[in-house]
């Protein structure tokens, strides 16, 4: 046997171990026999995720196959069949598997599920992604159907101040958009592109760059921004407290391959106005909202009463395509938000995949010096109360990217 073929060996070897150990806790007991679950070990979504559809082919070809569940960050999923027996059926079918994952669809399920121990050593080297199946009869499903906030209900009531309204622009205007951009070219970041119109904010010195001609914002985007006006005049005369609004002046448009995100951060607090809103284009994606000020949601943190706790808290937001996401009070100004850099998300226990994913970051900048201040409670967040005017760490990585791009006297 080469050199090369045993290290692939010892490797798929030490990942079945390692899928093996994180679900001996799952324990199958007698009444596992009863249920219609069957754990697949090896199979998950993270860390080292699986093409979920090639195996989603073979399962399919599996009598009763109802689904798949995953889960974020777990190396094991479950197939749920419409009934014992089914399941019983599907693991003797599965159990031992030896899987090569391949995005080509013309290969036959039959193909690409082999029985483990007639897998040559010289098969396996083929496939890299490859890896050999363990399957358990497992008695219940331990992933919860509610690990990421879809309904905007749910979501206001989660994050105070985050508004998302679904189907906010047709598919005819969202196609009227895209050409509108393609108007103007595109600054390469290393993952993904930006544009930036309007106002020119210098992210090192938390200035406005007055010796640039602002310009207005395209006209392509201004049926957008008088559907976005309109709509925040009903918020704002419901939520008074948590918007600060002028007026947009500032647009940042995102290209996201599948695979790239934005780390997490807080759009800075002094220099602009509440709220930051963002428009989601063609793929869904998932955004992730974290404080460490969290409060029981439902008691909700206003900028003016606070009812902080030093508890970190993580929510998982799905934004869908041609939805609009306003961010104001607690969830603009202490929450931060980002985007993990992953080619597919968990939705409630199924794996989304991503597709390229435009977003329009509509800002409004502060332009007179008066309005430049923040009396916001959330310190560590706030670049008002940091002292020296020192910015948050955590404000850094994004700053970087954007000046990095040329936002102002930036190199492309
Ligand atoms: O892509 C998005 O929706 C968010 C972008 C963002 O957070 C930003 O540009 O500050
Ligand atoms: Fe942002």
């Amino acid at each position: 046997m080469s050199k090369k073929i045993a290290k692939l060996l010892a490797s798929i070897q030490r990942k079945e171990d390692v899928a093996i150990e994180s679900i001996l806790y799952l324990d199958p007991s007698d009444d596992a026999d009863h249920s219609c679950a069957v754990c697949l070990a090896n199979v998950g979504n993270e860390p080292n995720p699986f093409d979920v559809s090639s195996i989603l082919a073979v399962l399919a070809g599996l009598r009763g196959f109802q689904t798949l569940k995953v889960a974020r960050g777990k190396s094991y999923s479950f197939a749920v069949f419409a009934s014992p027996l089914d399941a019983q059926t599907a693991f003797t079918h599965l159990d031992n598997a030896f899987f090569a994952a391949t995005s080509d669809t013309s290969v036959d399920a039959s193909d690409i599920l082999f029985p483990h121990h007639l897998v040559s050593a010289a098969v396996k080297s083929q496939h890299p992604t490859g890896r050999i199946i363990h399957a358990f009869k497992a008695k219940r499903i331990p992933f919860s159907d509610s690990d990421t906030l879809t309904k905007p209900s749910d979501i206001l009531a989660a994050i105070p101040g985050l508004h998302i309204v679904h189907d906010f622009i047709s598919e005819e205007e969202e196609v009227r958009l895209l050409e509108g951009m393609e108007q103007h070219p595109w600054i390469s970041l290393s993952e993904r592109q930006v544009q930036h119109h309007g106002f020119v904010f210098d992210y090192d010195s938390n200035h406005i760059d007055f010796s640039k001609d602002p310009g207005q914002l395209p006209a392509w985007c201004q049926f957008l921004v008088q559907r976005m006006h309109d709509t925040l005049r009903q918020l704002m005369l419901q939520y008074p407290h948590d918007f600060d609004f002028r007026g947009f002046n500032q647009l940042t448009l995102n290209r996201y391959p599948p695979g790239s995100g934005i780390s997490p951060h807080v759009d800075t607090h002094t220099r602009f106005d509440s709220p930051i809103t963002s428009v989601s284009l063609l793929s869904p994606v998932q955004m992730e909202f974290r404080t460490l000020y969290y409060s029981d949601p439902t008691s909700p943190v206003t900028t003016t009463t606070p009812q902080l706790q030093p508890t970190h808290k993580t929510l998982h937001v799905q934004l869908p395509p041609r939805s609009i996401c306003f961010m104001a009070g607690a969830s603009r100004f202490g929450w931060e938000h980002g985007i993990r850099a992953r080619k597919a998300d968990v939705v409630n226990c199924t794996r989304v995949e991503r597709a390229l994913r435009v977003s329009l970051t509509f800002r409004g900048v502060r332009i007179r010096e008066e309005e430049v201040k923040c009396d916001c409670v959330w310190d560590g967040l706030c670049d008002a109360k940091i002292a020296g005017g020192a910015k948050p760490d955590r404000l850094k990585e994004v700053d970087v990217g954007v000046n990095r791009h040329g936002v102002v006297g930036g190199k492309p």
